[in-house]
């Protein structure tokens, strides 16, 4: 039986109208030593969408999102989310502000020597002060049903599959009910039948949950599974923006060489 997925207050006081941007990048540029990674790139996320970033490897990608909770700081640029001038936020600011982001990166990597509950558990007692214990039975409870994985909670990440420990990684990133989730290739690594798994179980966990994503990828499957709409990075700009369907049909050979 699915478990109710219960509302924090900060969800509801975060939320902004219809087509207004929680996040939105203008003129980011960054270098590492000489190199230009990101050279001018504007983009915005809407409220409650999946938005799927393209880009071939080394274009930037992972570097966008670092730099968009601070991991990585620009060279110039700005960046706001909910309205918050990231660039300008003092460290517990920022620390505030990251607990709203879940980030599922691509290791993913679980904590070896705790079971799935007590891996579950670390982040929520961090980030979710307000919760009872049996609230925080609950919730662990609810995330490991809505991953698919409700009687995981004693096993230790060693038993899991690749494609479990992924689901379990997405249930701790999820469990502290982020309003925004930056996904950085999010199926990489994993098989083709277990990667449109975790497609679908993003989607599915996007509806639940009420996010709005970043889906970094360049697992056509995953963004066909998740995109409302793809932008493609390409020498460190937005190349194109558009919807899936805009990007199926196009004659760009830049396009193309994604869909194939
Ligand atoms: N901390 C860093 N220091 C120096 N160079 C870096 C750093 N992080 C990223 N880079 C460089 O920036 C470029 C873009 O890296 P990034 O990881 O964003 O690529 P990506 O598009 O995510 O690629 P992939 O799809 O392979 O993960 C690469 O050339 C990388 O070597």
């Amino acid at each position: 039986m699915k478990t109710k997925q219960t509302e924090t207050f900060d969800k509801v006081h975060y939320k902004t109208k219809n087509n207004e941007p929680v996040i939105e990048i203008t003129n980011l540029r960054k270098s590492f030593n000489n190199q230009e990674v990101l050279k001018d790139v504007s983009l915005k996320l809407f409220d409650g969408e999946n938005l799927v970033v393209l880009g071939k490897s080394g274009s930037g990608k992972s570097v966008l999102i670092k730099c968009i909770v601070r991991l990585l700081n620009p060279d110039g640029g700005t960046i706001s989310v909910f309205d918050e001038n990231v660039m300008a936020l003092q460290r517990n600011e920022l620390n505030e502000l990251r607990k709203k982001i879940g980030f599922l990166f691509q290791s993913g990597a679980l904590y070896d020597s705790m079971t799935v509950k007590q891996n579950l558990e670390f982040p929520l007692r961090r980030i979710r002060k307000d919760l009872s214990e049996k609230d925080i039975k609950e919730k662990i409870a609810e995330v490991l049903e809505n991953v698919g994985l409700p009687d995981a909670q004693n096993k230790m990440p060693s038993q899991l599959s690749g494609g479990m420990r992924k689901r379990i990684s997405l249930a701790r990133t999820i469990v502290v009910d982020p309003l925004i989730m930056l996904y950085d290739e999010p199926t990489t690594g994993l098989d083709p039948a277990t990667s449109d798994e975790i497609s679908l179980l993003i989607n599915d966990v996007q509806t639940k949950y009420k996010t709005s994503s970043i889906i970094i990828t360049h697992d056509i499957a995953c963004a066909r599974a998740n995109a409302n709409r793809i932008v493609l990075l390409l020498d460190g700009a937005i190349y194109k923006e558009g919807s899936l369907e805009t990007f199926e049909h196009s004659t760009d050979p830049e396009i193309k060489s994604f869909f194939r």
